[in-house]
């Protein structure tokens, strides 16, 4: 394994294709690649009954351990391994289990506030944003809250007018600016196979940041000086 690991962020709107992005640019380098869900840092909400939890405003950035994906995105990199947590979207809670994650060439972290947090923006070598239509997003996640996460129709409508749309406007979308790179759609297969191109790239230690010197040679005359270099 290389250290430090080279990290990617991933965000984006509920629905967007994070996930899915996520898992295919993860399974073309197998083992050298580690999946870090941010919904698995939903604050610890057991001292609450589940009525209350389900009234909880998941979509504001309060609502997540920042503290412990810190310290554990950190951690990876170190070279040391992680328990990671485990949620249940049906109970709005973590479950008792921890997922042990041992550091990897690659980290991904990937959630709706990958790009929203300073230190974990710090972390990441390559930060990415997956934009897709606001009418596509909830027609999708209509589609998996009900067949995946146990939630009704009515329910998911309710919760994306009141809660999840409005954070998305002030909190998710501004996150943006700070990419990188933004994929269209989700499983866009272009921009995921730049991504995996790029994770080959660090994974064999042929990827390169440009520095002047490549820039001069590249284009084959003098660049301006970097004035903070
Ligand atoms: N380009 C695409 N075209 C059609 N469906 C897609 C595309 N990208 C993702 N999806 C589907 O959209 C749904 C939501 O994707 P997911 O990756 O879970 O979103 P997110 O993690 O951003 O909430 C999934 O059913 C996924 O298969
Ligand atoms: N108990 C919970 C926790 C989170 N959510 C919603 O999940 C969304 C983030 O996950 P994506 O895979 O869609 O990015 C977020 O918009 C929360 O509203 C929930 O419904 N219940």
């Amino acid at each position: 394994m290389t250290t430090p690991s080279f990290v990617i962020g991933i965000a984006g709107g509920t629905g967007a294709g994070k996930t899915t992005v996520a898992r295919l640019v993860a399974r073309s380098a197998g083992d050298s690649v580690t999946r870090i869900p941010l919904d698995n840092y939903y604050e610890d909400l057991s001292h609450l009954p589940v009525a209350e939890r389900e009234g909880i405003n998941y979509d504001h950035p309060s609502a997540f351990e920042w503290e412990l994906v810190r310290e554990q995105v950190s951690s990876l990199l170190d070279g040391t391994p992680i328990e990671m947590p485990n949620y249940d979207f049906e109970i709005h809670n973590r479950t008792d289990e921890t997922t042990r994650v041992e550091p990897t060439d690659v980290v991904i972290v990937e959630g709706i506030f990958a790009l929203y947090d300073d230190a974990i923006r710090d972390l990441c070598d390559l930060r990415v944003y997956v934009e897709t239509d606001a009418d596509v997003r909830i027609l999708r996640r209509i589609e998996r809250d009900v067949i995946e996460r146990g939630r009704d129709l009515e329910g998911v409508i309710d919760q994306y007018l009141s809660t999840v749309k409005p954070m998305h406007e002030q909190f998710v979308e501004p996150t943006k600016k700070h990419a990188d790179i933004i994929v269209p759609e989700g499983a866009n297969s272009v921009a995921v196979n730049l991504l995996e191109e790029r994770i080959r790239a660090e994974v064999t230690g042929t990827a390169g940041d440009w520095t002047r010197e490549s820039i001069e040679e590249a284009l084959g005359e003098r660049v301006a000086a970097d004035p903070d270099g």
